[in-house]
Order: C-alpha cells, then structure tokens, then sequence
C-alpha cells in the first residue's frame, strides 16, 4: 500500500499531492478517497465524518509538519455509511482508482495509482433505492434570480424518477414555493447578507448548493438544456422565459456535475403555471400537517389519513397533489371523475389492486438504469411492470362494460395499451428470456443472463461447470493415488485450487514418488496444503471461462439496457399512468371505506359544507366523531365565522377540518362530508396564534404578527382563512385589539371566505356592526357541576367561557380551581356593577385573601407544613401519607 509519510515534512507524498489536488475540485463535498478494500477520509473530512458515522479517528503521516487526521470506511459496505452522511446533509464525492496497482507500475516504481471523481452523492442527487424512500419524491430545486430579483424562477427535478418542472417565482412567493415542493437540495446564487431573498431561503430544512453567477446564465442555460435533450430548439417543450432557462440551466448542469457526466434519463421539462396551483404556504401547511405532523410524522397527517395507494408511485403522487391542489375546475373534476369511475366500480377497483401490488417502481429503476447504475433487478422491474400494466389495461377496459373511460383514466389505458404494442411485446419476449429467476443486485455478479438465452454465454459456462466436474472427480483419484481417505480439494483466493491433507499425512506426499504429483505449498497447523499440474491448469481454465463469461454477461446487459432505455419515454408514460390509476383507485378505496362524497367545486365563492369532518382526528377517537356544518361565503350568507367556545370543545379541530376538505377538494379527492359545494379557493392560509420559533430567533408574538400581516397583505376574495386564537401571545387588551382589527380587515378589505376562533368574547359584538360576520360556538353542558363537551357548532356566540370547568378536568388541584373560581366571580361583578377592564383589581384580589378559601386555613397545607422530613423514619412517613390523604379526601 503506498505510504503517506514523507522525507521532508513539508512536501506531501506523491500520493497526498494527488489526493490534495482531486479535494480542491470538490471542496464542499466529503471526499471518499479509494484505497483498496477502503474508502478514506482525511483532514477535516475525516473529523467530520468520523463524528457523523461514529468511526474510530487515527492519523496517519504527516503533513506540513502535522499528523494527518484519517479515517476509512469499508468498500464492500460504504452504502450504510453514505446513506448517513446524505441524510445528516453532507455531500460526499467517491473518488474512484482508475487503474490496478499494477499498471501503475508500469508507469514506474514510484507512480501513483490514477484516481478520479467518478460521482458526487448529495441529498438532492441520489437514485439509490438503499438510499431513498420509496413512498417520498427527492427533489433537487435551483432557484435562478434576476434583475435584483425582479425576475426570478424556480426548476425542480427527482433524479431517481425523471420527472421535472419548472415555474417562475417570486419574492412574495418563493416561501411557498419551496414548501410546496420540500426540495432536499437547493442549488442558489451565493446570496450576500442583506439580500432580502436570504432571509425566506435560510433556515429551512435543505441543503443549500450555492454557486456562482455565471452559473444561472440564461443563454447557457438554453444551450445547456439542448445538449441534455440531445434536440436543435426548444420548441418541442414550449416557450422557457430567461429565468426558467437559467434555473433549468443551472438544474441540468448540477445534475451533470454530481453524476460526473452520467445524466440520467430525465423526462422533458414541464412548465408549470403560476396559477396553476392553490397556494398554501408554509405556515399553513405546518398548522394543517398535509404531508406530516408538527413533530415530523407522517402518522397523524392528512397523507397518512388519506393514503391508500399500493405502489410507491401512486403515494408519491399523491403527496404532490396534496401538496399543490389545483384551481383549474376542469382538471379537478377529472380527477373527481376517475375516482368516481373506480368508485361505482368496487370490485374493479379490488381488482386493479391487486395486481398494483405486484408491480415494480418501473420509474426509479429506468432513472437507475438510465444513470448507468442500474442492475438486472431493475430490468426486471421494467419487464414486470409492462406485463402488470398490460393486465391493468385489460381489466380496466372490459370492467367499463361499454361505458366511455373518465378522460383521466383513458389516457392512462391508453398508455397501458401501449404496453401490449409489438415494440414492447418485443421487449417483454428479450426480457424474460433473458432474465435468470434468480438475480443479483449488480451486473458484475453475474448469473443473471438465463441459460439457453446466449449460445456464447452457454458454452463458455459449459467449459467452466465441466472443469469444477473434472475437478470433483479428482479428489478421489488423489485420495486413491496417495492413499489418505481425508485428503480433499479445496479453494480459496491465495493457492486457487489446491489439495489438503491432516498434517499427520502431510510428509507421505512430499516424499517420493508422491511428490512428483503432490507440490507442497503450504504447512499449517490443521493441514499441509499442495498444488498439482492438473488442478493448476483447470484452474486456468475456470477463471479464463469465468472471466469471459462475465464479460459476455456485462455485454448482454448493456446490450438490454439499451432496449430499454429506446423506449424510455413510452415506459415513463406507462410508469405515470400506474401511478395515476393507484390514486384514483385510492381515492375510491377511501370514499367507501370512509363515506367520503364527491364535492361540487365551481367559479362561485361558496364554501358549504353540510355535515363535515375531521380525516384526522375521526380516525383517532374511532367512532364518535361528531360532524358540523360550515356555510360562508354564497349570497346574503356570512362570508367570516366568528367561533367561540370553551377550550377543548372542537374550536381548532372544526377550523382546520374545513381547510383540509378544501385542499382534499381540490386535490383531485372525495372530501369527509355529507355535501360539499365548494368555490374554487386560490390560496388556503391557516394560522394557530403563539407557536415559538425559537430557531428564527423571534419571539412567539412576533411570529404570529409576521403570520397575521402576510395574511391580511395576501388573502384574495377567492381565499380561504382559518386564524386560531390570533393576539393570544400578548396583553389582553393588545390581543384583543389585534384580533378586532384583523377581524375587521378580513370582512372590509380581504373580502375572503374564514373562520375566525378566539377567546375574546368581547369580539362577538362585532357580527352587529360587520353584516357578513356571523357569530357560532361550540355547544357545552354542564352536568354535575362538570362541563361536557358536544362537539357540535351552533349557532350565536358562547354565553361564557368555562375555562375554569376545563381547568378542573385537567386536574389542577382543588385549592387552585376553588381559588380561580373566587377570582372569576370577582371579576365577573366588577365588571357588571360598571367597571371597566383596565379597572379590573387584579392584584387586590391576589392580596385579599377570600376567607377560608385561599390558603393559611387550608387544613391540608398546615398538615404539610408540620412534616419534618429529614427527621422522620420511613415508617412514620408511610403514616403521614395516609394521614394527608385522608385530609384530602374529606376535602
Ligand atoms: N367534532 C368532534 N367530534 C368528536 N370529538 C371531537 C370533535 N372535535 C374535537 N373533538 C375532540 O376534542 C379534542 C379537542 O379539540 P380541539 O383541540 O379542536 O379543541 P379546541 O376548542 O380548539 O381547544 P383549545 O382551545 O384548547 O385549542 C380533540 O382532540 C378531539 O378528541
């Protein structure tokens, strides 16, 4: 192995001069530098990594006078540590030998083996099914800006499916843009400090690839993406404006620097209108949980309440579509249109299921099998996908009895169809013939080529299983020959085959006339080892076969792959299509398991909804769930719900309930609801007052403030709002004073559709003065002196608040509630006999103690106070619990 250390200590080894000049070409990256059976790490990388992977840190020579920090990871196991790295954020460049040893050699004793960057793995870059989650989209996003940012636009692509998009952006929106599209990496112009882009880009859950400028030039970029596509104008895709070109531009070009060249197969780019999506922005898809919960669980978010798709594919897409709800009526009544085919169809659906359950991610593996990484796993992944999606076609098309197909679903049959096409009946015959039962992840394993499908293939095999048969049959000519019955013929890597005796009958075969056969090789302490002439040339002959069999294998599969990958985009079209079906087939899956309804979506600004539920939270409280009405917005109706009610009667959960059957809507879905007319709603905003940002370094007013004033600049009269006790994170009067302004505002100047909970009663005077406010509460009992909650919105405000009810149940102790209650009845006559708030005698009311209530009488406290703990035996103090228990309980 070459040696790290130098004869001066300040000129590196021949071999750190070159590891140092391939980590100047990818400073950002980890380099995994190959050395044999390892990768290593040095410097800095080496402390990073050992820290991030918990692997030992040593040194290794010198340089510039200082011991070298090291360390390595295993070659035959480096995609679990990789896997790691990726996902703590890191990008790490793999850093390949490009000759053996011995051709180095050649070059000269002293000559370094070549080495080079052959890829660099980053988190927006992978394809590695190990390294991926197949249910999630990976997307790597490059955000072009312009023009200080008057121009701007955003390209996103998962290089593990292929698909891609493009869309122009800007400051107003770019947060939302990102949320909706939750990159994993995020390629951006260095951004100097003040730049006002920075602020709305940091902090986020990505890693950022900045780059230079030069690197979003548009016309580069336009060159950039003909060369990708291999085509002489861009016609073909439509008409990319100057920042689309430079964020495709940049996208491509990153794609190609990570893959060192290798791009995968990509689809063509598909531009993505502005306003071709609600916008939800990231606040508000944090308070609702569409795609995960607050703590970062897809259990408990709208996904995971919704998702009843079978391939990864189909949840991939319908996590897009949650993600980014449409506006345009048509397509969303398509999609309502497919579901309701499999719907009224149910056994067709089962049906349709069921062989999705057997079909492979054919996406990923042509993206793998288009990056040259692919294996003969994916090729059969392909080939079992078209013969599934033949199959789909078929029983989609005879289970519609002669009825057209939803548009939606006939495109996708269509597609299907294509699968039973002679080019890929074609492909499917090569394919199986081709393919072993049995296969290994990689090519250069071998064994996976079918025997009968190569002649070449089969006869070199031959040669190869006759020598091992030749050579099974010598051992007993060897075991009669030297007349040792525990003689056997054995391998390893070292001697090739050999032959091994007990060392008691090691010494028969090196005397005469043994040892002209027998050649010793190899005296251990359990055996003597020997070669033969006869097993020398077999050996030969073994390995020459093997190695000519490999190679004609690794030909065979390029040879395949190249099949394949012709028809790359029919096959990604037959792979969306699945997916396609997957959802719709889970959409109706759903709408019967869980009486979901179609919803009527038009161009009115209606928002009624008859009989409503939470998909969330009805399914956590199994049974019970009580469903509400929500009616806003059409005619002389009131366009802003003011709801007030006791904590824990349903406030939140009826917000958010009407927010998500909206997105659920307009995402393509049946929503959980009785009836549904809904007007189509341009941007979605859902706010719960006084949630921290400890991280941003903002106070938890502050936030709810920033959250309330992009509300009131943004909301549209086509909007839909759900603010959650807004103003609650400062002093009553504030809050209250921030709540009726917001108020106000929403009815006056936003004119959106919403609804508005707070605890601020004094708000429900507000519905005389703002005529399309209306007042609703959560309906309570009392019963026994206890609150018990209905779940059910009625109409008029609350007639109070109960919060002191809701204390008791959560268990404050019984002083404490019997003390809350003194205060509140003070309060409450204060403020009837005339007084005002700012009146209110707070603090007396502390000082006064209310006689025999408040504490110093408390039985209780005096018995506590008499305990002398440090005195007591454990006896005594087993006595003294029971006695302050019996206290308590004649309390
Ligand atoms: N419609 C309903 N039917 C049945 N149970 C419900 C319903 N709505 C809410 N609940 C139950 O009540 C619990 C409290 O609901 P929610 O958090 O919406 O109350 P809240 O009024 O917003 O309370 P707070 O003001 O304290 O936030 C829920 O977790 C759920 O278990």
């Amino acid at each position: 192995m070459t040696k790290v250390k130098s004869k001066s200590a300040n000129e590196p080894t021949p071999m750190m001069a070159q590891y140092l000049a391939i980590k100047e070409t990818a400073p950002d990256a980890l380099l995994f530098y190959r050395m044999g059976d390892f990768y290593e790490l040095f410097f800095d990388d080496a402390v990073i990594a050992a820290g991030a992977l918990d692997i030992a840190l040593t040194k290794r020579g010198q340089h510039a006078g200082e011991a070298i920090p090291m360390c390595g990871v295993p070659f035959h196991a480096y995609e679990n540590y990789l896997a790691k790295l990726i996902r703590a954020g890191h990008k790490v460049a793999i850093c390949e030998q490009m000759e053996s040893p011995e051709e180095a050699k050649k070059r000269g004793s002293k000559s370094v083996v070549k080495r080079e960057i052959v890829r660099t793995v980053t988190p927006g870059t992978i394809v590695e099914d190990s390294l991926l989650d197949s249910r999630s989209n990976n997307f790597l996003a490059a955000l072009a800006i312009f023009r200080d940012g008057a121009e701007a636009a955003m390209a996103w692509v998962d290089v593990s499916t292929g698909e891609i998009s493009v869309r122009e952006t800007n400051i107003d929106r770019i947060a939302a843009d990102l949320a909706a599209i939750a990159p994993k990496e995020l390629v951006l112009p260095d951004l100097k400090d003040d730049n006002p882009w920075r602020e709305l880009i940091m902090g986020r859950d990505v890693t950022l690839s900045p780059q230079a400028p030069h690197y979003f030039d548009s016309a580069a970029g336009q060159r950039r993406i003909l060369e990708t596509y291999e085509v002489a104008s861009l016609d073909g895709f439509g008409e990319f404006t100057r920042p689309e070109c430079g964020a495709l531009g940049a996208l491509l070009g990153y794609v190609a620097l990570t893959q060192a060249g290798r791009i995968p197969a990509l689809n063509p780019p598909r531009r993505a209108a502005s306003n071709e999506a609600m916008i939800i922005d990231a606040a508000t898809r944090v308070s609702l949980e569409l795609l995960q919960t607050q703590s970062g669980v897809r259990k408990g978010s709208l996904l995971w309440a919704v998702d009843r798709t079978i391939t990864g594919a189909g949840a991939r897409l319908l996590a897009a579509r949650l993600s980014a709800p449409l506006t345009n009526l048509d397509e969303i009544s398509a999609r309502h249109d497919a579901v309701s085919f499999f719907e009224s169809a149910r056994d067709l659906g089962d049906k349709v299921r069921g062989l999705l359950k057997e079909t492979p991610d054919a996406a990923r593996a042509l993206s793998r099998l288009g990056a040259l990484r692919g294996g003969p796993r994916d090729l059969a992944a392909i080939r079992d996908a078209l013969l599934k999606a033949r199959e789909i076609a078929k029983v989609i098309s005879s289970g519609a009895n002669g009825n057209t197909l939803p548009q939606e679903l006939q495109n996708g049959v269509i597609a299907l169809e294509d699968a039973r096409g002679s080019g890929f009946s074609q492909l499917i015959t090569t394919l199986r013939e081709a393919l072993s039962n049995e296969l290994p992840m990689l090519a250069r394993d071998g064994g996976f080529i079918a025997k009968g499908f190569d002649p070449g293939l089969d006869s070199v095999r031959m040669l190869r299983d006759e020598s091992r048969r030749v050579i099974a049959g010598l051992e007993a000519n060897y075991r009669e020959l030297a007349g040792v019955k525990a003689l056997k013929v054995r391998h390893n890597n070292v001697l090739g085959y050999f032959v091994e005796t007990p060392p008691t009958q090691g010494d028969k075969l090196m005397s005469a006339p043994l040892n002209e056969t027998f050649i010793h090789r190899q005296t251990l302490v359990s055996a003597v080892r020997f070669s033969t002439k006869e097993l020398a040339e077999l050996d030969a002959k073994i390995t020459r076969a093997r190695d000519e069999a490999q190679a004609r294998e690794l030909e065979l599969f390029d040879s395949l792959c190249g099949a394949v990958l012709e028809r790359r985009g029919e096959i990604s079209a037959v792979a969306a299509a699945l997916a396609e079906i997957d959802v719709a087939v889970s959409g109706a899956t759903l709408a019967l398991e869980f009486d979901y309804t179609r919803p009527v979506i038009d161009d009115s600004l209606a928002f009624e909804i008859k009989g409503g539920r939470h998909p969330v939270v009805e399914r956590s409280i199994d049974g019970g769930f009580i469903a509400n009405d929500c009616v806003l917005g059409n005619g002389g109706d009131a366009r802003l719900w003011l709801v007030t009610g006791p904590n824990m009667a349903g406030k939140s959960t009826f917000l958010r309930q009407n927010a998500l059957i909206a997105i659920l809507a307009q995402a393509g879905l049946y929503v959980p609801a009785a009836r549904a007319h809904i007007g189509v709603v341009d941007r979605v905003f859902s706010r719960v007052g006084a949630s921290d940002d400890l991280a941003g370094g903002r106070s938890t007013f502050m936030v709810e403030m920033v959250e309330t004033a992009a509300i009131l600049n943004q909301a549209t009269s086509h909007s839909l709002v759900v603010l959650d006790e807004i103003g609650r994170g400062t002093s009553t009067f504030d809050g209250m004073s921030i709540a009726w302004a917001a108020v106000e505002h929403l009815h006056d100047t936003n004119r959106c559709r919403g609804l508005f909970a707070t605890h601020y009663h004094e708000l429900t005077a507000l519905s005389e003065k703002l005529h399309r406010l209306d007042n609703v509460s959560m309906k309570v009992r009392e019963w026994k002196g206890d609150v018990v909650f209905l779940h059910e919105v009625g109409t008029g405000p609350a007639d109070r608040s109960y919060g002191v009810a809701v204390a008791r149940l959560a268990g404050l102790p019984p002083s404490a509630v019997k003390r809350a209650e003194v205060i509140l009845k003070m309060l409450e006559d204060r403020r009837q006999e005339g007084g005002s708030v700012s009146d209110l005698p707070l603090f007396a009311a502390v000082a006064e103690p209310a006689e025999n209530e408040i504490s110093g009488n408390d039985p209780l406290t005096d018995a506590l106070d008499a305990l002398d703990p440090d005195n007591m035996s454990p006896k005594d103090a087993l006595d003294a619990l029971y006695r302050l228990k019996s206290i308590l309980d004649g309390v």
